[in-house]
């Protein structure tokens, strides 16, 4: 069992917290409440026996705490050296241990009646707290939870100031005044149960600021009596700020525990407006941002432009973000924890990446390769770790923007893609490409020689048929003048042999005009 470690997110942890709050209360409760001297003595097997079951608890606490393990870089650390070294190094050690010193033997000096030897036990609270903070986040009622807590702390502080009444009027005298607790000779003040609640009553009226105690007569009593009044002030503060706290967490009620707070957080983000988005994210998102290398030297305008597109993805330990093989969609920059690039076996580990480091890069930059646009190796999350994704598009569109950027990716997905020989060879690669185009811009260049020369001719036949259209225009004009001066005077004959050799002599000048521009083609 020396051997044996504790992940501080397993039931048994949880589980061991709550069974730490009995004898933390008990001592926070009981270590006080035997200033009522007959309390304590009537019952002080009892105590005794509690008192070292709780002693023993606390030891058994603290093995616990040095075999819990701890989270580095979203790694949980189990190594039992480094689990030691931090807790003998920590403060909360020096708690634990002061708060286990055997201040028992102080008895033989102060008397058994003397239980406040123990009141270095009290420093067991951090534990208390933790306890409580574990059980706030697992309870499916956590604003009930909150305000049983605060009755809790009112009820304890209300519990010491009793016991510390009853002390002081042990000290004044009882029943020397009206101030104090009665004599307790008296028979109606003399049982146990009556001198407490007496007491807690007493006690209950300073603080919640009732004030329908005695007035003090004594100096002792005043100071008492002021010093509640400071407490029972702040305790009027807290109890109003807890419960508003409560109402407005109430009204949000949604927001409280919502299981997946990156999806709220993107939703609440897009309810902004634009440049309130931007500089959320900007102030969020760009120290991881400026951490990687391929985004360093890049405007901050441009990194705005980009924290916009980034998707946060959270993975557990062991989990795989891509698989050899998948089509890939996106790329990923690393905001916390460490992944590893790992072998089909899921063992063998090529490389560990770390924050501002990123990957994923390759299948989706269209770098020739043997796997085309499929994911050259698994990525494994090592602990926990925040990762950011960029999709294909948002990618393609940013470094469009960023041409450094672009070949900077490049070059370092050729570089893994060389070393892990799966690399189509450049030459192969770049030279048909570069042939392509040459015979595609000579075939470009061929066809437009063709459509010049094609236009040239063209523009030589709409010149000659211009030519003659103006010729024959104005032969025609000619004709007209001519018949205008022959125009015999019976107007019947004239326009038949008008009409007939009109069309004789056009068609034959159409007829040789035709043959000429045929000549002309030719
Ligand atoms: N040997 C390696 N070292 C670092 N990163 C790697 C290595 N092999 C693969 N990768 C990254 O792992 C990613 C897996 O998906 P991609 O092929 O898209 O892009 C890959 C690279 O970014």
């Amino acid at each position: 069992w020396r051997e044996w470690t504790i992940d501080p997110a397993e039931h048994f942890y949880y589980i061991w917290l709550q069974v730490m709050i009995v004898p933390i209360v008990y001592n926070w409760v009981i270590i006080i409440l035997t200033c009522f001297t007959t309390i304590g003595l009537n019952y002080l097997p009892v105590w005794l026996t509690l008192d070292y079951v709780s002693d023993l608890m606390y030891a058994a606490d603290m093995t616990v705490t040095l075999h819990t393990g701890f989270l580095d870089q979203g790694i949980l650390i189990t190594n039992l050296t480094r689990l030691r070294k931090r807790y003998l190094h920590s403060k909360q050690f020096l708690w634990d241990f002061v708060s286990l010193l055997p201040t028992d033997f102080l008895y033989f000096a102060f008397g058994i009646e003397t239980p406040l030897v123990r009141i270095n036990r009290l420093l067991r609270i951090p534990r208390l707290s933790e306890a409580l903070d574990r059980m706030e986040t697992r309870t499916s009622y956590p604003n009930t939870f909150r305000i049983t807590k605060l009755m809790i702390y009112i009820f304890v502080l209300i519990h010491w100031n009793a016991c510390l009444y009853f002390a002081l009027s042990n000290y004044i005298g009882f029943g020397s005044d009206r101030w104090v607790y009665p004599n307790i000779t008296d028979p109606t003040f003399a049982s146990m149960r009556r001198q407490y609640f007496y007491c807690f009553w007493f006690s209950a009226q300073i603080f919640t600021t009732v004030g329908d105690t005695p007035l003090p007569n004594r100096e002792e009593e005043y100071l008492f009596m002021i010093a509640d009044l400071l407490i029972a002030v702040l305790v009027f503060a807290s109890i109003v700020g807890n419960v508003g706290n409560v109402i407005t967490s109430l009204r949000d009620r949604d927001n409280v525990f919502f299981p997946n707070h990156i999806m709220r957080e993107n939703e609440i983000l897009q309810q902004l407006p634009l440049h309130m988005r931007t500089e959320i994210a900007v102030s969020v998102h760009l120290p991881t941002l400026t951490k990687v290398t391929i985004f360093q030297n890049c405007e901050t305008s441009l990194l705005e432009e980009l924290v916009l597109k980034l998707t946060p993805q959270v993975f557990s330990p062991g989990e795989y973000v891509c698989r050899k093989g998948d089509v890939g969609h996106e790329m990923y920059i690393i905001k916390e924890g460490k992944l590893a690039v790992v072998a089909d076996d899921g063992v063998t580990e090529f490389a560990v990446l770390g924050a501002g480091n990123f990957f994923g890069e390759i299948s989706i930059l269209n770098i020739k390769n043997k796997l085309g646009n499929r994911r050259t190796a698994n990525i494994k999350s090592i602990g926990h770790s925040d990762l950011f994704s960029l999709s294909k598009e948002d990618l393609t569109d940013v470094l469009s923007e960023f041409p450094a950027a672009k070949r900077h990716l490049e070059e370092k997905g050729r570089q893994i893609l060389v070393k892990m020989g799966m690399l189509e060879e450049r030459t192969d690669v770049v030279e048909p490409e570069a042939e392509k185009v040459e015979t595609k811009i000579k075939r470009l260049e061929s066809i437009l020689e063709e459509l010049q020369t094609k236009l040239a001719r063209l523009m030589v036949e709409l010149e000659s048929s211009n030519r003659k259209m103006r010729a024959r225009v104005e032969q025609l004009e000619l004709r007209v003048a001519m018949l205008d001066t022959q125009l015999p005077h019976d107007g019947q004959g004239g326009e038949g042999s008008l009409g007939r050799e009109e069309g004789v002599g056009g068609e034959v000048d159409w007829v040789r005009e035709e043959a000429e521009g045929e000549e002309e083609k030719d």
